[in-house]
């Protein structure tokens, strides 16, 4: 798939933009802070309904201004869609296709599907958990997007059921200290309505009915996120090989080089699980079990320390570079090779087994990426990505663009796109 036309209104640094673009290569030039990277954000907005650089709406919406509407226009194997999300901070998105309103914007998710790497992605290797937990659940939406719903279902449930233990938590330290607790009075009062005889044992029944809640919706994302590992190390195997040059066995381009995902689960059923390997997968009813006996194992500590201990809202995607963590062990250009073969990888299992489907292939985005790369990986990585159905490349000097990717040229200047760029 490709974006025909981007329209932006209030949109970051963009009063008002209509960009065309086509299939192939295109790579907006521009000097810093001109809205090079704003643009492809917008794209990457309208297929994930978030930002690869701002956890939050209001940054995207241009100073001054109530809300930003984004428009692409996408063109899937000669059949063309429009879609359009408006975003107000503080309020739910609203999306429309082919200028249809949808009940919920994210019913958006998958009409247009991008793999986009930026320089922030070396915190993928070098960063927090919370990142690489990111990486395999957009991965997961993009792959099925009907799993937006169970990831948003499994935020409601850690929110209500962390309320509740930070309730508890607070009411056991107000009772240890003898002090008058709202949070204990307020339990009791639940208690004496719900016809419990003691505020303990309705405490305990709430929590066992969040349990269970979030060993249903935590099992389904588990799962879900094993398969993922186990389907992705394959392809960032051999990008990896790829991008860095390294080994014969890569060379060859089999899954056996220096680079292994794994998936560290506080769940002592998965401990030894060898996805990368192939292992097989503990069936989804095995898996919310084992979340609702780690739940019931660790519920005094969670009751003390106020917080949900079990769950994929703990783990973390392991990446191993011959045999050492890559964080904290992988030097910098190792990093980097690494957070390029994840979204790399990505994008090969996006495009599916066997011959390319230009209709399922997502639009490539490479932010400010080939500066900062060396002259082996910059020519590699030109190589592999030129191929793709659509490359959308930012760069500060138009020398900063490999000649494999002297597509189409974009210039952007103070939140306006024209033709040209040198
Ligand atoms: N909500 C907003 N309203 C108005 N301007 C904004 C908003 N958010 C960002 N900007 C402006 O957009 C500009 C940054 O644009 P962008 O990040 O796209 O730069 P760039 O062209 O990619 O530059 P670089 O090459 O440095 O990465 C800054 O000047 C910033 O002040």
């Amino acid at each position: 798939m490709h974006v025909t036309h981007l329209s932006l209104v209030d949109f970051r640094n963009y009063e008002g933009a209509e960009v065309e673009l086509g299939p192939g290569p295109t790579a907006l030039v521009g000097r810093n802070g001109q809205g090079k990277t704003n643009l492809v954000e917008a794209v990457g907005y309208v297929a994930t309904l978030g930002s690869h650089r701002s956890a939050t709406d209001a940054p995207l919406v241009r100073a001054g201004a109530e809300r930003a509407v984004v428009r692409a226009a996408v063109d899937r194997a000669g059949r063309s869609t429009l879609v359009e999300v408006e975003i107000s901070p503080g309020k739910a998105n609203r999306a429309r296709l082919n200028r249809a309103p949808l009940s919920r914007a994210r019913e958006v998710l998958g009409s247009l599907r991008t793999v986009l790497f930026a320089p922030e992605d070396l915190a993928l290797v070098k960063g927090d958990p919370e990142g690489r937990r990111r990486f395999m659940d957009e991965a997961l939406v993009a792959l099925a997007p009907r799993l937006a719903g169970v990831r948003s279902d499994l935020d409601r449930v850690l929110k209500q059921r962390g309320a509740l233990l930070r309730q508890a938590a607070a009411s056991r330290r107000g009772g240890r200290s003898g002090r008058p607790s709202r949070a204990r009075d307020r339990a009791a009062q639940a208690a004496r309505e719900s016809g419990w005889e003691d505020a303990a044992a309705a405490e305990a029944a709430t929590l066992d009915v969040w349990d269970t809640h979030l060993a249903t919706a935590g099992a389904e994302l588990l799962a879900a996120r094993l398969l993922l590992v186990r389907r992705l190390h394959p392809h960032v195997s051999r990008a990896y090989a790829a991008v860095s040059g390294a080994g014969a066995g890569a060379a060859a381009g089999d899954a056996d080089g220096p680079v292994r995902l794994a998936y560290r689960s506080s769940l002592p059923l998965l401990a030894d699980l060898d996805l990368a390997g192939g292992a097989e997968l503990p069936p989804r009813a095995e898996l919310a079990q084992a979340l609702l006996e780690q739940m019931a194992e660790v519920r005094s500590e969670e009751l003390e320390r106020g917080t949900s201990l079990v769950g994929p809202q703990r783990d973390d995607l392991v990446l191993e570079l011959t045999g050492l963590p890559a964080r904290g062990y992988a030097s910098h250009g190792e990093s980097w090779s690494y957070a390029l073969a994840l979204r790399l990888g990505l994008y090969e299992l996006l495009c599916g087994e066997g011959p390319k489907d230009p209709a399922s292939e997502p639009v490539l985005v490479l932010d400010d990426v080939f500066a900062e790369l060396d002259a082996g990986r910059r020519q590699r990585l030109a190589a592999l990505v030129a191929p793709a159905e659509q490359v959308l490349i930012t760069a500060a000097v138009a020398e900063d663009v490999p000649p494999e990717l002297s597509g189409r040229r974009l210039q952007v200047r103070a939140g306006t796109v024209e033709p040209g760029g040198g």
